[in-house]
């Protein structure tokens, strides 16, 4: 796992604390720029540096400045108004030989380098520079953003346009907002720059997290004395599409739990599913898939390791599921909505829903005591307060059913014993995994494709 910070400021703070100056900060900034320059564009070519008047323009400018000499360097502020910094570091580059033009002339530009917002965009952009954007985001040059591509705040929203950035160099540590669904179009590849201070050096308090591949642990059977039983019953409770719920449960099998069954009608149920008429013997359930207004008991079950998805999220029975430590949401936005007015949390449109979507999901899990899985282009699982985002999933992914599959994954995890938090994890990464190794195109993955990709993680 990566460590995810939520600002700038913080790193900032502390390394000015520690006796670094900004501009020693901003000159390990421009370096680590610089270096991704070099290594990605033959050096002659021209490149357009875009400069807002604050720390992010000062780190641009200092790159110019690097780079000049090697590469035709030109330098465009969107503003006549400079802090210090970005005074001082102009000065040196134009005694380099370092071009200002007072136009962005596009024309045989390379490169262009965004240093006109970072962590400091605190409003909407201005016409004149979405205008801007519209321009240069449909230049074929390399895009370089630095910090973050401008336009997309700390929160990771889009205020009004973004750069859509080839590669994003984040400064000093992650920040989070770089991992938003929005972002996941604007930044390109992430990676950090270290600015003179490991970001292990600085996070001295609880932060969120990145999921990495390596994250994934596998269930894999490690004793041979065993038995069926010795993998956990995981039940599915069908209701009106019932397709759906029989998805989930197959998940669960391909995924190791020991027997599988489910509780309501199902026409043609596959031979290797159990149909069952109440939970007794469940180890863990997965209820909601397909629900719709379908009759449910949950007496039985409320106090058992669960995945609660989808329909669930609407009606009242998921009220008497708090609070249950074991518990996994596994809400989209939209049910995530829902279910935050449901459990009288918040009165939200799913807009807003997205937009606050990192606090929320960290208010949520508070609140609960369980673990929330939202869904999207970059889920977000939430516990205790902490987040967990994961970043590998792919379009691939956005077909009916594929949300069916993952809460599958996780029940069978759940029935083998993870507890809620490392199931959620396993889960979203095995099926951003399994997405990932499908060879066919990515408009023609199925659920299926999807659920017989987990034999071979
Ligand atoms: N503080 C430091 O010492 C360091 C800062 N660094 C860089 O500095 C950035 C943060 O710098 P700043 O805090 O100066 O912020 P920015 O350079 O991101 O922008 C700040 C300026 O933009 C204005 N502004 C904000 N939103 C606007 C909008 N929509 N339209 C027009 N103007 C707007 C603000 O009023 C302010 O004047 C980081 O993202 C990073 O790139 C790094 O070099 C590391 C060191
Ligand atoms: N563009 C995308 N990138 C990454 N993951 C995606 C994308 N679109 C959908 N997903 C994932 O696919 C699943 C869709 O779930 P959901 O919306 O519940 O669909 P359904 O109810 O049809 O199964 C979620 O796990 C989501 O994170
Ligand atoms: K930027």
């Amino acid at each position: 796992m990566k460590t995810l910070c939520k600002s700038s400021t913080k790193f900032d703070e502390q390394a000015l604390s520690l006796g670094f100056s900004e501009l020693i900060l901003q000159e390990n900034a421009a370096r680590g720029v610089a270096e991704l320059v070099r290594q990605k564009l033959k050096s002659g070519e021209k490149i357009l540096f875009l400069c807002g008047g604050g720390n992010n323009g000062s780190d641009a400018i200092a790159c110019a400045r690097m780079l000049s000499g090697d590469y035709e360097c030109e330098l465009y502020f969107i503003t006549g108004n400079l802090n210090a910094n970005a005074q001082a570091q102009l000065n040196i580059a134009l005694k380099v030989g370092v071009n200002r033009v007072s136009q962005p002339d596009l024309e045989n530009i390379g490169c262009v380098i965004d240093g006109m917002f970072g962590s400091g965009l605190s409003r909407d952009l201005d016409a004149e520079i979405i205008l801007l954007l519209d321009r240069i985001n449909t230049h074929n040059a390399l895009k370089i953003a630095i910090d973050f591509p401008s336009g997309l705040d700390g929160n990771g929203n889009i205020r009004g346009a973004c750069f859509k950035a080839d590669f994003t160099l984040s400064m000093g540590a992650l920040k989070i907002g770089l991992f938003s669904d929005v972002a996941k179009d604007m930044t390109g590849e992430v990676s950090l720059v270290n600015l003179g201070l490991s970001d292990n050096r600085f996070i001295t308090h609880q932060e969120d997290f990145l999921l990495e591949r390596t994250d994934l642990n596998l269930p894999s059977r490690t004793l041979q004395n065993v038995h069926k039983g010795s993998f956990g019953h995981a039940f599915v409770a069908l209701g009106q599409m019932p397709g759906a719920g029989i998805m989930a449960a197959t998940a669960a099998l391909i995924m190791g739990a020991g027997k599988v069954s489910v509780v309501g009608k199902a026409e043609n149920l596959t031979p290797q599913i159990m149909q069952k008429n109440n939970f007794d013997g469940a180890d863990a359930v997965a209820i909601g898939i397909g629900l719709g207004n379908a009759d449910i008991d949950i007496s039985a079950i409320k106090h058992l390791p669960c995945v609660l998805d989808a329909d669930l999220c609407y009606r009242a029975e998921i009220r008497e599921f708090l609070p249950n430590p074991s518990a996994v949401f596994t809400p989209h936005p939209k049910e995530f909505s829902g279910l935050l007015r449901n459990l009288g949390l918040a009165d939200i449109s799913i807009e807003e829903a997205i937009k606050n979507r990192f606090e929320l999901a960290r208010e949520f899990s508070r609140q609960t005591k369980g673990v929330l899985l939202l869904k999207g282009a970059n889920p977000i699982i939430a516990y205790n307060g902490t987040l967990y985002l994961c970043n590998l999933g792919s379009n691939k992914l956005s077909v009916g059913g594929s949300g069916d599959v993952l809460a599958g994954i996780i029940l069978g995890y759940l029935a083998q014993g993870f507890s809620a938090l490392e199931a959620a994890k396993n889960a979203v990464l095995a099926h951003a995994k399994s997405a990932e190794n499908y060879q066919g195109n990515d408009y023609s993955m199925t659920p299926l494709d999807l659920i017989d990709g987990l034999k071979y993680l």
